[in-house]
């Protein structure tokens, strides 16, 4: 109960924040929505009086008239308002919208990174996905619960003045809904899991059905019937998974139908006695079983305004949750940052991702020199990319420390902290935005650094392809006029953006890995150029690309193999030489089968 009072309390000022003069405009409506059904109902009782009383007819015109006029007016009042916050409804719930995804960016890369953090967000959001979840029925849901709760109080009052008989009768229909509201809550408490693992499986399958990768495999492997199939067993589980539910349906609305039937015979018994014995009279008569009817339909909608308010409060756990989330790393005074002589050090560093029980990286202990040359090498799933994370500040080590000059990474600002590095990850990602805002991203415009960029990242050729040149779009999803990058364009393109921000820190995870060898060949010729007068780091599967290195550090299962430049390490003879010598056979035989005689072109001193 406390907490649904808290809960209550945010979604207020949620509301308030959006628009305060909100609130007037609802006091409006509920005073509206409540009394024009009545106003009717009382419309009809005082014609009849009018017409029983013998008024005269110019009269009666001109008081039918007004009473029309009134009515019509709280109807236009009542659909003007139902149209302001069928807006301002949307409005708000994009309003959440935006604060949800501008929390998420500002929000520590552990807190979305693990599957948990996902889940969170997908369900914050889901709150305002669409007009008819949380956030945007919230506004209306609020008014129909006040309105019905009034209501209800008015016909009660009204009618208990004819008899105090219905006072049980209404306390009957209540309780019994209120037993039913809870059966149901129970229900879709236990359904719940069910119910979201079933929509998951829903929606991944409609997603899929129109997947462009999976659709080559559905034709070639002839899978319709096989996903028919598939698609029919969830439909089923979800008739199955709903079944409880709608059987509590269906008996409440029988209890429901029983009751108003019992509530509405005795209100016409007991009328047409009153009226008998001249307690009642005509008109009377009109407001105390229209009050009744209305009464009935009130106390309905009014249970299910409740239950439905009850499961917003709830919902609004999700909102809570995500949007106070604490962070990670330190959001608030740091330290000036250094600009120059950039020394990053770990110390017994392990780290282990969410809900896995082996470390991904152990007890790594290295120290990065000013302007070093690092290479970070190691077989696939040894742990390279996650020690690039850490460095940068986006995963928090379980144990150790990572320290800049001497300082331990805590003690700076984390977006202090991230200006250092200039990165190109193996996942990119692309914004709707044309080539030249993606190199740039927002940074300030430099004409001089943007054509060397372009040219040092290979941009420079690939733009000159495109009818629009560096005004290309590249996210066809969402231009029509957009081009389809491959990975290598991809790649070049993320090296661009990394380029320009020029951080002293560049770390480059395996930035060839979808280049043609020639422009991979580029790549290695040009690293030596664009990581001067930076602490770099180079990450790669592919041992002998990073020769030209000060040092490698070989990396296996999450700690540190071997450490030493290209020559000392073959000398050594150990796990580095070994993989290779195994690398450099495999490209040699390979070159040797399928270029024989034809000129050999040496891939990073691999062959
Ligand atoms: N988000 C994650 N959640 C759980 N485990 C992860 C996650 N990312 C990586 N791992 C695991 O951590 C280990 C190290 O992964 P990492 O990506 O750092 O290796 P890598 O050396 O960069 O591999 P590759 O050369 O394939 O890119 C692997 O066992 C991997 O499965």
């Amino acid at each position: 109960m406390k907490q649904r009072g808290y809960y209550l309390k945010l979604l207020i000022q949620e509301i308030t924040a959006y628009k305060k003069t909100i609130w007037l405009w609802m006091a409006i409506r509920v005073i509206v929505k409540t009394i024009l059904p009545f106003s009717r109902v009382l419309m009809s009782a005082l014609v009849i009086e009018w017409l029983l009383t013998g008024i005269e007819i110019e009269q009666f015109l001109w008081q039918l008239t007004i009473g029309i006029i009134l009515i019509c007016f709280l109807e236009v009042i009542d659909k003007r308002l139902s149209f302001y916050f069928e807006t301002e409804s949307d409005i708000f719930r994009i309003k959440i919208v935006t604060k949800i995804t501008s929390q998420i960016l500002f929000l520590d890369y552990p807190n979305i990174q693990s599957e948990e953090g996902q889940k969170m967000y997908a369900e914050a959001l889901g709150l305002a996905g669409s007009p008819a979840q949380l956030f945007g029925r919230i506004i209306n849901d609020l008014m129909d619960l006040a309105s019905a709760v009034i209501g209800i109080i008015m016909y009660a009052t009204l009618i208990l003045q004819v008899d105090g008989i219905f006072i049980l009768i209404i306390a009957v229909m209540i309780i019994g809904l209120l037993i039913f509201k809870g059966q149901q809550k129970k229900i879709n408490q236990s359904i719940s899991e069910k119910q979201a693992e079933n929509n998951k499986q829903n929606s991944y399958l409609r997603r899929i059905y129109g997947d462009l990768r999976l659709a080559k495999d559905i034709r070639l492997y002839q899978m319709h019937d096989w996903f028919i199939e598939i698609k029919t067993q969830i439909t089923d589980a979800y008739v199955e998974i709903m079944r409880p539910k709608n059987k509590v349906q269906f008996f409440e609305n029988t209890y429901l139908a029983i009751g108003t039937i019992i509530l509405t015979a005795l209100a016409y018994i007991l009328s047409i006695q009153q009226i008998e014995s001249g307690i009642l009279n005509v008109s009377g008569f009109v407001v105390y079983v229209g009050a009744i009817t209305l009464l009935a339909s009130t106390i309905t909608e009014g249970i299910n305004d409740l239950a439905e308010m009850d499961r917003n409060l709830q919902e609004v756990r999700y909102y809570d949750d995500f949007m106070h989330q604490n962070q990670v790393f330190n959001h608030g005074e740091g330290m000036a940052l250094p600009t120059e002589n950039i020394r990053i050090e770990l110390k017994n560093v392990t780290y282990t991702y969410p809900n896995q029980k082996e470390p991904a990286l152990r007890n790594i202990s290295m120290v990065l020199n000013p302007l070093e040359k690092v290479a970070i090498v190691g077989e696939n799933g040894a742990g390279k990319s996650t020690l690039v994370k850490l460095i940068c500040g986006l995963l928090l080590p379980d144990s150790g420390e990572i320290l800049l000059n001497g300082h331990h990474q805590n003690e700076y600002n984390i977006f202090d902290y991230y200006q250092l590095f200039s990165t190109v990850f193996q996942d990119s990602f692309l914004l709707t935005y044309t080539i030249k805002e993606t190199i740039i991203q927002g940074l300030p415009y430099d004409e001089g650094h943007y054509q060397s960029v372009l040219k040092h990242s290979g941009v420079d050729k690939m733009v000159n392809q495109f009818k629009m040149g560096d005004e290309t779009k590249i996210v066809k999803a969402v231009d029509n006029d957009a081009i389809q990058l491959s990975g290598g364009q991809l790649q070049k393109l993320k090296l661009a953006q990394a380029l320009y921000k020029n951080g002293p820190v560049l770390i480059l995870d395996e930035p060839t890995a979808a280049l043609d060898p020639l422009s991979e060949h580029e790549v290695y010729q040009d690293y030596l150029h664009f990581s001067e007068n930076k602490l770099s780091l180079f990450i790669s599967h592919r041992l002998a690309s990073t020769r030209f290195c000060d040092r490698i550090i070989y990396l296996r299962d999450g700690a540190i193999v071997e450490v030493g430049s290209h020559d000392q390490l073959i000398a050594l003879k150990g796990q580095y030489y070994t993989l290779y010598e195994a690398q450099a056979h495999y490209y040699r035989d390979n070159i040797d089968d399928s270029q024989a005689g034809e000129e050999v072109i040496e891939v990073g001193g691999v062959i």
